[in-house]
């Protein structure tokens, strides 16, 4: 049995003062639930060390352990500030900073090398979706940007439809289902039964208190990551409660 995820992408929100929200998400998590939250870096070691029942993690991290790369963060180095996991292969990132999936991936190792959880991120543009290119995409995606060696353990996927992202617009719970489906059994037939059914998959994309729970009744959704409602308490604890609701 998977457990379940709630986690938080602040993005390049947040300062000191946005502690007190963590705080205030922490305690909801049910028996079988996770909450990760995902804070700017700046905050990442006063947030480890204040979090009680919470995981914290990056948003990314550099391929490479160490070196002449300014202004970057190695993945050693977020698990020093007490992160657990790290988001890779964001949406943002692919469109800020032209990464492709063979950075993704190489992230990815780099992470898994550090001990942190690596939480993929994949989506299809709307472009994409209506030339009905939305699980060539994404099978693309998975293939490229998981190296070798994922496990339950050190694995979490997250579908992010571009074209959902912050901006209200969520697919249906059926185009939802389709893509989870396809990426269990994408993950399945390259790991294994064993592990593909292992591996979280959460939705990403304008997932609020009000959609929660409909989303999280869709076959093969572990949970959530959540944007611009995981920066306040009060937006993202019903999100929480919805998850420990959901079967
Ligand atoms: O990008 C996201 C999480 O990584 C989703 O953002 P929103 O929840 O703000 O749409």
């Amino acid at each position: 049995m998977r457990r379940k995820l709630a986690a938080g992408n602040w993005k390049m929100n947040g300062t000191r003062a946005s502690l007190s929200e963590m705080a205030a998400m922490e305690g909801i998590a049910g028996d079988a639930t996770d909450v990760l939250i995902c804070p700017p870096a700046t905050l990442i070691r006063e947030a480890a060390s204040a979090a009680k029942g919470v995981s914290i993690g990056g948003q990314d991290c550099h391929a490479e352990a160490s070196g002449a790369h300014t202004g970057d963060l190695s993945a050693a180095m977020l698990a020093d500030a007490g992160a657990s996991h790290v988001i890779l292969g964001h949406s943002e990132r692919r469109a800020d900073h032209d990464e492709h999936n063979e950075h993704v991936r190489a992230k990815c190792r780099a992470a898994w090398e550090a001990g942190l959880v690596a939480v993929v991120c994949v989506g299809e543009t709307l472009d994409q979706r209506e030339a009905q290119n939305t699980l060539d995409i994404i099978g693309g995606q998975l293939a490229g940007s998981i190296p070798d060696g994922a496990t339950g353990l050190n694995l979490v996927v997250a579908y992010e439809p571009v074209w959902s992202i912050g901006t209200g617009k969520v697919p249906t719970v059926d185009q939802i289902g389709d893509v989870h489906d396809f990426m269990r059994a994408r993950l399945e037939r390259r790991f294994g039964a064993g592990v593909g059914r292992s591996v979280r998959l959460l939705y990403g994309g304008s997932v609020k208190a009000s959609n929660a729970a409909e989303i999280f009744a869709v076959s093969n959704v572990d949970g959530a990551l959540v944007g611009g409602a995981s920066l306040k308490a009060a937006d993202f604890v019903p999100i929480i409660e919805a998850l420990n609701a959901a079967d």
